[in-house]
C-alpha cells in the first residue's frame, strides 16, 4: 500500500447536458484531476457547479461525453442529496438490500454509528430527514464501501444536527480505511473533514485551488476559525460563523 496510490484518475474529461432550448451546458471540458487511494476529498463549489455531475461520473451513474476515468474495480457506498430510501421497505431492509449478506451484528453495528439503535423496523416515511440522512449513511457504510460518494450529506439540516451528524461521520471515517469523495457548498464541512479541499468553479468547471489539510481532524474543531482563514476567498456558510462546531 503505497502513499501516493491513485484511487482515481479522471483524464480530460468532458460532459455536456442538452438544454431544453437544443443548446448544450457544458459542465466538464477537458477536466483532469488525480484523487490519492485512501484520501478524504472534499468538492467544494457553488450550486449549480457540477459536483454532483462529477460524482455520478465517478459512480458510473453518468457517461462522460468524452475522456475517461479510471477507478481500480471497487465497492462504491454512496449518499445522494436526497435520502432515496426504498420507502415500501424498513430501515433495515434498505441497508440489506444495499449490502447483500450483511450479518445481523454488522447491521446492528451500522445503524448504532450514527444512532439509529431500534429504528431499524421503522419505514422511512415516519423519518424525520435528520434521520433518513442518517440511514443513508449507514447504508453507504453497510456496504463496507473502498469509495464512498456523498453528496452534500448534511442538506437542509438544522445546524445541531448538521454539525453532529458531522462528528458521527468523521468518527466513521476515521474508523475505516478508503476512499471518500465529498460534495459540498460548506466550507467548513470541507475543513472538518477532507485531507484535501478542491475548489471548483467556473463555467465549465475548474480546479481554482487545492488546498491541503495536514491537522489531525480531531483537533481540527477547536481550530476551525484558524482553519478558514486558508480559504479567505470562500465564503463561510450564513449562520455559521461560531468556531465552536459543536462536535460533541
Ligand atoms: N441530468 C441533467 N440534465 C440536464 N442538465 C443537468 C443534468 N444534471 C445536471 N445538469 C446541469 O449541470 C449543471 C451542474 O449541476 P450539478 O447538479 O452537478 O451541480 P452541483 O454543483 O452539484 O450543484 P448543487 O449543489 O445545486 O447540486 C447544472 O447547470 C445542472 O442544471
Amino acid at each position: 500500500m503505497g502513499g501516493a496510490a491513485m484511487a482515481l484518475e479522471i483524464q480530460a474529461l468532458s460532459k455536456s447536458f442538452a438544454r431544453k432550448n437544443g443548446s448544450a451546458r457544458e459542465v466538464f471540458r477537458d477536466f483532469s484531476l488525480t484523487l490519492g487511494e485512501g484520501k478524504v476529498t472534499a468538492l467544494l463549489g457553488p450550486s449549480g457547479g457540477g459536483k454532483s455531475t462529477l460524482l455520478r461520473l465517478i459512480a458510473g451513474l453518468e457517461q462522460p461525453t468524452a475522456g475517461a476515468l479510471s477507478a481500480p474495480a471497487r465497492r462504491i457506498g454512496m449518499a445522494f442529496q436526497e435520502p432515496r430510501l426504498l420507502p415500501w421497505r424498513s430501515v433495515a431492509d434498505n441497508l440489506r438490500l444495499a449490502a447483500p449478506g450483511l450479518s445481523e451484528a454488522a447491521l446492528q453495528a451500522a445503524l448504532a454509528a450514527f444512532e439509529l439503535d431500534g429504528r431499524g423496523a421503522d419505514y422511512p416515511g415516519q423519518l424525520s430527514l435528520g434521520l433518513a440522512r442518517r440511514v443513508a449513511l449507514a447504508r453507504a457504510f453497510a456496504v463496507e464501501p473502498d469509495l464512498l460518494l456523498l453528496d452534500e450529506p448534511f442538506a437542509s439540516l438544522d445546524l445541531g444536527l448538521h454539525r453532529r451528524l458531522r462528528a458521527l461521520l468523521a468518527q466513521r471515517i476515521a474508523a475505516r480505511a478508503m476512499t471518500v469523495v465529498i460534495a459540498t457548498h460548506d466550507l467548513d464541512d470541507a475543513l472538518l473533514l477532507a485531507d484535501e479541499v478542491i475548489f471548483l468553479g467556473g463555467v465549465p468547471a475548474q480546479v481554482e485551488q487545492r488546498l491541503q489539510l495536514d491537522m489531525p481532524r480531531e483537533n481540527r474543531d477547536e481550530n476551525l476559525t484558524k482553519l478558514r482563514t486558508l480559504a479567505p476567498f470562500y465564503p463561510s456558510s450564513p449562520s455559521k460563523g461560531d468556531a465552536n462546531s459543536g462536535a460533541a
